[in-house]
């Protein structure tokens, strides 16, 4: 995606996919049309191939920002004047924009909203408690409410999804099901849950089509660098390349039900197919610490964690979540949903990929195009 052209885009112009991902319909069955809000994000770039590859036209919203965010769609890319395959298309809009919400909804007209969009960082919404919860918490409002508006005034029906999270259990102790109680331990913890009640209350009182998935860890290549198994394989891969030598991390003894977002993102979609709406907690039941997780990727390189990883008291959140492992057996049940990838081919699927990410990296640094020391 050329940078100038993501820069002069207009709101009504778009992008779009990979000739090969367009899927033609039966001139009796009309696109489906999807709306997905983080379609930057790892799930977003997930699900947007997945809808793709159902037929979908997808509309995307996404922030405006001085530095280009969509380098996860960039293999989606198609120039919009391609108009037979352009079925990708991005908009400005932004969750603290009311406005921006309910006007994309009448332009788009979307057969299905997926609220992926989010201050996702669990630290980071300790240093931006206020910000996390206006996105996190009354965006979910706000886009519920310019859905229900537009419902209303359109007599359309539309099907809403909401991204919840399995850090709503909090430190209510595992397994964690769709009847645990929520006991949030951090401003974007209580964000999820007030976006999780909100969804509830519109399919209660207004009969919206309205889903919550409590979704548990998912980790791809496509994961954000500060998170703790992203950051564990970017760093190892250019400790094995030999363009770093430390890895600064927190508490290791933390424990999570980690799984492969491009399963996920299937969940979401099936939730969306079912007769009634309902809540889903989305896992793959087996929990491992992160120290399990430093075994496991160093030792698949023939490499030592404790030679490298130092432990960093800034990296210790202020409240933690210890313990996190699903039990998924509503989504097993009525979803028919289990996962494919499981803890150890997930791990090696991210080393591989961000050893070869260093790999290239080594290539520039060597040839004298990139300083080593300014990457994580
Ligand atoms: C389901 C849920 O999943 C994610 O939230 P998270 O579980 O907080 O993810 P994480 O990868 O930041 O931390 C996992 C654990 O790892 C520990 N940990 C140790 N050392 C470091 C460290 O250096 N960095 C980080 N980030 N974590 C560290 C940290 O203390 C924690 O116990 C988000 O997608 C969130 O949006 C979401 O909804």
């Amino acid at each position: 995606m050329a940078s100038e052209n993501n820069e002069s885009r207009s709101e009504s112009e778009s992008i779009t996919k990979a000739d090969s991902t367009v899927v033609e319909m039966p001139p009796s069955q009309p696109r489906k049309i999807a709306l997905i809000t983080g379609i930057t994000g790892q799930d977003g770039s997930y699900l947007t191939e997945l809808l793709l590859g159902k037929g979908y036209e997808v509309h995307g919203l996404i922030r405006r920002s001085s530095n280009f965010n969509t380098q996860r769609l960039n293999h989606i890319y198609i120039d919009p004047h391609n108009v037979n395959k352009a079925l990708m298309k991005l908009h400005y809009a932004d969750l603290t924009d009311a406005s921006s919400l309910r006007r994309w909804l009448d332009v788009i007209k979307p057969d299905e909203v997926y609220n992926l969009a989010a201050q996702s960082h669990v630290a980071v919404s300790f240093e931006i408690p206020d910000y996390t919860a206006d996105v996190v918490a009354t965006g979910a409002l706000r886009l519920l409410e310019a859905v229900r508006s537009h419902t209303i005034d359109s007599g359309r029906t539309v099907k809403y999804y909401q991204a919840g999270s399995s850090e709503m259990f909090g430190s209510t102790p595992p397994p964690q099901s769709e009847t645990t109680p929520f006991h949030p331990r951090s401003p974007y913890a209580a964000s999820k849950c007030a976006a999780h009640w909100y969804t509830v209350n519109y399919r209660e009182a207004y009969g919206l089509f309205a889903c919550n998935g409590i979704l548990f860890n998912h980790e791809s290549p496509r994961r954000g660098e500060n998170f703790v198994t992203r950051k564990i394989t970017r760093a190892l891969g250019r400790i094995k390349v030999g363009l770093q030598t430390k890895l600064f991390l927190g508490n290791l003894q933390a424990s999570r039900d980690w799984g492969f977002a491009g399963d996920y993102v299937e969940a979401m979609w099936l939730m969306l197919q079912q007769e009634k709406p309902d809540d889903y907690v989305v896992a793959t039941e087996e929990g491992h610490t992160v120290e399990e997780f430093l075994d496991v990727s160093f030792g698949y390189l023939g490499l030592d964690w404790k030679n490298h990883v130092e432990i960093d008291p800034r990296y210790f959140r202020p409240s933690e979540v210890d313990n996190l492992q699903g039990d998924a057996s509503k989504a097993k049940e009525v979803l028919g949903w289990k996962p494919k990838v499981g803890f150890e081919t997930l791990v090696k699927m991210m080393v591989d990929e961000d050893l070869a990410l260093a790999n290239r990296e080594k290539l520039l640094v060597d040839a004298g195009y990139m300083d080593a020391k300014q990457q994580p």
